[in-house]
């Protein structure tokens, strides 16, 4: 276990030790994008709050990560490939996730710092553009600054396995959950989909979703942050039933999907 998870910190980082890391995709000790190994962020453009991160984590330490979860035996015991645990841990039948709250996992911590010091390092928070200072603070960054000084920014986790032809259907995460969520691909690419939320009418009841659906290509190592509208005002789907992961004129190849959510729980008085 101590092993594991010293193997985790050489690889991810530690918040508390900035010393030299090896085959990282990222040194986020190394506070300048213009850095050819610091990763590149693209913003959704038509989506305020989501940004893409396609090349957050090398192929070693997705393996490194893949092995942690696969060591942690979630999705071997129940029938389907689909298990899950509650706060207090008991294992429960729950689709093809895993939960934790709380303590998290070792693994996840480390990957918590990690997507949170890569965050905290990116010159957006420090020097805006002037297109982004113009349109608010929030626009300028990656995550808004006081997500940034959550303690701990991340404390909930979900791994979902999609097997082939298996995905999840379009919603907004649930308002038990803060503002600022991360998800990290695995395994196998994927086209998520954002759709608007309808407008609500005067009766009060949601009008048809408007038309508009933007498509986002998940690949392997990828990182994604949604806050603000793409968080609330956008639902997020992936549909991998033939036909539907389309991209760039070709259908997707599917494969084994592993995806990580990490959120933060809201603190109940
Ligand atoms: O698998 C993914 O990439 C998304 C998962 C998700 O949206 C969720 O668990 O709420
Ligand atoms: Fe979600």
């Amino acid at each position: 276990m101590d092993d594991e998870k010293a193997l985790l910190r050489q690889i991810f980082g530690d918040s508390s030790d900035s010393e030299e890391k090896e085959d990282s995709t990222h040194d986020v000790g190394c506070h300048s994008t213009s850095d050819p190994n610091y990763p590149t962020w693209e913003p959704i453009k038509e989506i305020k709050g989501l940004w893409l991160c396609r090349d957050f984590l090398s192929t070693h330490q997705q393996s490194i990560l893949l092995s942690a979860i696969q060591n942690e035996g979630w999705f071997l015991e129940a029938s389907n490939n689909q298990v899950g645990t509650r706060p207090g841990n008991e294992l429960e039948i729950f689709r093809i996730r895993a939960m934790r709250f709380g303590d998290l996992p070792s693994w996840a911590i480390e990957l918590s710092n990690s997507i949170h010091e890569v965050i905290l390092y990116d010159d957006r928070l420090y020097e805006p553009t002037s297109s982004a200072v113009s349109e608010g603070v929030e626009a300028a960054c990656l995550l808004p600054p006081d997500m940034l000084l959550r303690e701990p920014v991340f404390d909930q986790l979900i791994v979902n396995v999609y097997q082939p032809g298996e995905g999840i259907c379009a919603h907004v995460d649930l308002m038990r959950f803060e503002d600022g969520i991360a998800i990290v691909s695995l395994e196998s690419s994927c086209v998520m989909h954002f759709t608007q939320l309808g407008e609500v009418s005067d009766c009060g009841k949601e009008q048809p979703d408007l038309p508009i659906k933007i498509p986002v290509f998940l690949t392997p190592g990828s990182l994604v942050l949604l806050f603000g509208d793409a968080r609330y005002l956008w639902k997020h789907e992936i549909n991998r039933k033939p036909g539907f992961q389309m991209w760039e004129g070709q259908e997707v190849n599917q494969k084994r999907r592993t995806s990580i959510t990490l959120r933060k729980l809201c603190h109940v008085e």
